[in-house]
């Protein structure tokens, strides 16, 4: 490849890589399928022309994509603030204004931010729950944790109102769903939850259903950006490996020229070897003014060889250098994108109330877990625990204490785990816990050694004193059952454990 054709190519694969970082925050199939081209022609040694070519073409699809992202940024904060307005409709009364206020200013400062929107919707469903203050139907009834925070409620709203505004809001949330670019594996999933969200007629479902809207929103934003990473991961190879091939073209064409100037040095001296013969010849003067005329231009021919090979290398010698150094600067740029979108993937991976992993993390956690504990027959238990009576916190203190009391709770269950023991904020006010490689005594010991240190924990709200405690249900992974299945066992014992009075472990013993 010529200087030239190098820089061309350089140029064109950072305007890739700027392009593509447009894209850290949102994509969708068109654009997924544009980079994996791009992608494949790089590895395959295209020239700078073809991907040149190539970018021009997919330039569009790049600033369609920007586009589509800030709409569906746009139309987030529409949802949001369309399901604030809804909830106040709802209740013909105001919402708590300070709460309403934050929430209002948390999507002012994260609409743009994808990785900030479950955040966002987890927000609006704690002003929802406190807003809606549901009362208990009989506590039978419970199914997840979403309901149990819901609570149906006995006294019957305005039954025609509520329809019409779950139908608002279905509708609302089934367009955002529309926008979200979820791969095809998640096709089925979609369409069953706009089923159900263009049924709903009960308001009492929204958390459940704003629940699974915010999985999806945590999917849709965190394989994006896994995808971009990979791609980067591998864009960052390809240079690696195009610096390492420069070198050596270098190193072998020094070489050559080496070799050169040696042969150079052998002619100079051969030459000048024919000059002393023909001058040594007394009886031949015009042959040997024509030799000597001869001998003289080819020795300047060879002089001026010389002097232009070691100009040529001394150019090529310093058009590597600059080569060098501008691929050098593409690796810092790749890699430190590398870096600004594995933070991103962490980000959406953490609550940031607490930060603990979230219900996402837990996610892609449990599945592995579960798998190698069937494969080695090492124990894995799993504890959900729940704060008891924070509505009561909330409703007493404030929302703002109760964020404090859940921060102080994460933190005593920080200090009391070990290494290998893992933590995750589920939601609202409910943790899970792994045990991983534990047998049933030391599990329950574990378990007992959270909840005493929440117990014995110097909480304190406005400097009054409080006492928090949590409830815990617990279970052991079955070989035969999913990480569902091992999560509802632990939970209908979180269930006995506040129906027998909170601040208690309650640990699964039915037989498989
Ligand atoms: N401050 C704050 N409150 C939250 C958050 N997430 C959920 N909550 C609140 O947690 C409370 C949960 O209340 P309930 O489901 O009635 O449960 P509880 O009062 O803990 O009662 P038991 O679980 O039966 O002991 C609700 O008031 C929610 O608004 C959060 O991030 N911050």
């Amino acid at each position: 490849m010529t200087e030239s054709a190098q820089d061309k190519l350089i140029g064109a694969l950072r305007k890739a890589i700027s392009r593509i970082s447009l894209l850290a925050e949102g994509n969708d199939p068109e654009v997924d399928s544009v980079i994996r081209q791009i992608r494949q022609n790089i590895t395959k040694g295209a020239d700078a022309d073809k991907i040149q070519a190539m970018l021009s073409a997919a330039e569009p699809h790049l600033l369609n994509s920007e586009e589509t992202h800030l709409n569906r940024a746009k139309q987030v904060r529409e949802t949001l603030h369309d399901l604030i307005d809804l909830l106040e409709v709802n209740h013909k009364k105001r919402l708590p204004s300070s709460e309403k206020k934050a929430l209002e200013s948390l999507i002012r400062l994260h609409w743009q931010s994808p990785p900030s929107w479950p955040y966002l919707f987890s927000s609006y469903l704690a002003l929802a729950k406190t807003t809606l203050s549901l009362e208990t139907t009989e506590e039978s009834s419970k199914q997840s944790l979403i309901k149990r925070l819901f609570h149906r409620t006995k006294k019957q709203q305005d039954t025609q109102n509520s329809q019409e505004i779950m139908a608002q809001i279905s509708h609302t949330l089934s367009s955002l769903l529309t926008n979200l670019s979820l791969s095809h594996e998640y096709d089925e999933q979609i369409i069953a939850l706009r089923e159900v969200l263009a049924n709903s007629n009960d308001l009492q479902q929204l958390p459940d259903l704003l629940d699974e809207v915010i999985n999806l929103i945590i999917i849709s934003t965190g394989k994006t950006q896994e995808g971009l990473t990979n791609y980067l991961n591998e864009l960052n190879q390809q240079l690696a490996s195009m610096n390492t091939s420069i070198v050596s073209h270098y190193k072998s064409q020094k070489t050559l020229i080496e070799n050169r100037d040696g042969l150079n040095v052998k002619l100079e001296k051969q030459v000048s070897d024919t000059n002393l013969a023909t001058q040594s010849a007394t009886d031949l003067n015009e042959l040997k003014e024509l030799i000597d005329t001869r001998m003289k231009a080819m020795t300047t021919t060879m002089v001026d060889y010389k002097q232009q090979m070691m100009l040529l290398e001394k150019e090529t010698h310093q058009s590597i250098i600059s080569l060098k150094s501008k691929v050098d600067q593409m690796e810092k740029e790749a890699s430190s994108m590398r870096t600004k979108l594995q933070e991103k993937l962490a980000q959406a991976m953490t609550d940031a109330l607490t930060n603990l992993p979230n219900r996402a993390a837990y996610q892609d956690s449990i599945l592995p877990l579960v798998q190698s504990s069937k494969k080695s027959g090492k124990k894995l238990f799993l504890a959900v625990c729940d704060i008891d009576h924070f509505k009561q916190v909330n409703d007493t203190w404030g929302h703002q204490a109760g964020d404090k009391v859940l921060r102080l709770v994460t933190r005593q269950l920080l200090n009391s785990l070990s290494n290998k023991d893992m933590i995750f904020r589920y939601g609202g006010e409910e943790f899970v816990a792994l045990f991983v490689n534990s047998n049933e005594q030391e599990a329950i010991h574990k378990a007992e050694t959270i909840r005493a240190a929440v117990e014995s924990a110097p909480f304190n709200v406005n400097g009054a004193p409080i006492t928090i405690t949590i409830s815990i249900g617990m279970a052991c992974h079955r070989v035969t059952e999913d990480h569902d299945s091992l999560f509802e066992r632990a939970d209908k014992q979180l269930y006995i454990a506040k129906q027998a009075g909170r601040n208690i472990v309650k640990v699964d013993q039915t037989k498989e």
